[in-house]
């Protein structure tokens, strides 16, 4: 019995760690460009060149059907929509510098969780 509620805490305690960190994403000056999916019919291109579009409201609905095997699985998303925002933008344009500053935001939010 113990160790089946074992696992289920761990899986609970990350699930938490999960939505906190997307609660911050969220909550950044920055965030404007990834709260919710780019709509390919009004940016041309977009859907020819990213293959895998994500976004922070896909995460949080991803998240409470629980569609993330586990914290790795979530960063794996995270890091995607900023792989995307830097497929897509240049560096130099407000969505390109918006990415990279939410990618160093992100990195830094991690570590000091480990
Ligand atoms: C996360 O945003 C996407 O990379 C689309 C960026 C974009 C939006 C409008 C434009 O006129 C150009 C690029």
């Amino acid at each position: 019995c113990y160790k089946i509620a074992q696992i289920s805490k761990d899986d609970n305690s990350q699930l938490a760690v999960c939505r906190v960190l997307l609660a911050e994403l969220e909550a950044h000056k920055d965030a404007w460009p990834f709260l919710t999916p780019v709509n390919h019919k009004v940016i041309l291109g977009y859907r020819k060149v990213i293959k895998r579009p994500m976004d922070f409201s896909t995460i949080k609905r991803k998240l409470n059907n629980n569609l993330y095997f586990n914290l790795d699985t979530f960063i794996a998303d995270v890091n995607l929509v900023f792989d995307n925002c830097e497929k897509f933008n240049e560096d130099d344009s407000d969505i390109g510098q918006a990415g990279h500053n939410m990618r160093k935001f992100f990195h830094e939010l991690l570590h000091l969780k480990k």
